[in-house]
């Protein structure tokens, strides 16, 4: 549904004015006839002797419509980026970044509070963050090297939704997201109804927050939105901080150039951050140079290629 313009554009119109919730009755108004047409011809919709019905596949969606619609919106936006500014793009990082919306949707600096409009400013992006870890973490939480590990770090751990992951599978693993303010009052407010007691957020700027201790500490597409010589000092921190025996995990997308582009709208969502994502060989190299012994790296495909480059300080 979102790799096509009709289908995308569709669902959009339909979340956003609430159809599926005034379905079967009082049902669509004539102005969604165009609405109605697509969703039904896509499998969406079904006709019943009541009225139009979401399709069970379609209700099955719906049962995470939050997730659904963060979906759907940023990958319009990001699909309108690529469309109007791929020209700009090949004119360098910068061209882009200048006119494309993207990079004004992850309003980083807004969730340095938490004031009422800050969290306001700051749920639609984690929300977006968020519906991804859902999809990511049950695939990648098993290739985190943190047998033996007891005190988890997670940089820009975002609303805990891998934490909790890596907590499910590492019974006696403790976790500390650590995370701008905004957004570990969004994950405090994600986890209030079913609520973990080993993992805790650290409200803060992981460059000026004392790090709490930790024999693991991860990074989960972070670094790619980091300059290499922020990225780098982030790996030299982390690899100071631990104590012998502890490991460093960075969990990145990989670089586009090492493998074939995905086709669909969908992969626009990944497109504009193409410039930004590294090869694991560029991470490895600065953990060995910060004197880490690496580990075998591990790699699973979901949108991309998700590459898990960890090392081990030694004893
Ligand atoms: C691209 S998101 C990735 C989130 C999460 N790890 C995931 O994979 O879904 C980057 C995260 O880094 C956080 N972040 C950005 N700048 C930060 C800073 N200075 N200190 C701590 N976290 C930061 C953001 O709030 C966001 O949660």
């Amino acid at each position: 549904m979102l790799d096509e313009v009709p289908a995308l554009s569709a669902l959009r119109a339909a979340l956003h004015h609430r159809l599926f919730d005034r379905l079967p009755a009082p049902g669509p108004r004539p102005e969604e006839a165009w609405t109605v047409q697509i969703l039904s011809e896509r499998g969406a919709l079904r006709a019943t002797d009541a009225g139009w019905r979401p399709s069970p596949p379609m209700a099955e969606l719906l049962r995470a419509r939050e997730d659904l619609a963060a979906l759907v919106e940023f990958t319009a936006l990001a699909a309108c980026d690529m469309l109007r500014h791929g020209p700009a793009l090949s004119s360098g990082v910068q061209a882009f970044q200048s006119r494309a919306e993207t990079f004004g949707f992850f309003r980083y600096e807004r969730a340095r509070g938490t004031g009422a409009a800050q969290i306001e400013d700051t749920a639609p992006w984690v929300a977006y963050v968020t519906a991804l870890s859902r999809r990511e973490a049950p695939v990648l939480a098993p290739l985190m090297p943190l047998e033996g590990c007891t005190r988890l770090l997670e940089i820009g751990g975002n609303t805990g939704v891998m934490a909790e992951a890596l907590l499910a599978r590492h019974r006696s693993l403790h976790a500390t997201v650590l995370d701008l303010p905004a957004v570990c009052q969004l994950g405090r407010a994600r986890m209030k109804t079913a609520p973990e007691p080993r993992l805790s957020f650290l409200p803060g700027d992981a460059r000026d927050t004392a790090w709490p201790e930790a024999d693991a500490v991860l990074f989960k597409s972070v670094l790619h939105d980091w300059a290499p010589e922020e990225a780098r000092g982030f790996l030299e921190k982390a690899a100071m901080h631990l104590p012998p025996g502890g490991r460093l995990i960075v969990c990145e997308r990989g670089a586009l150039a090492d493998e074939p582009i995905p086709s669909g709208l969908a992969a626009a969502a990944n497109l504009v951050f193409g410039p930004f994502y590294r090869p694991p060989t560029v991470y490895r190299g600065w953990m060995e140079a910060a004197g880490l012994r690496p580990l075998p790296p591990l790699s699973a495909r979901l949108d991309m290629t998700f590459h898990v480059t960890a090392a081990e300080k030694p004893a």
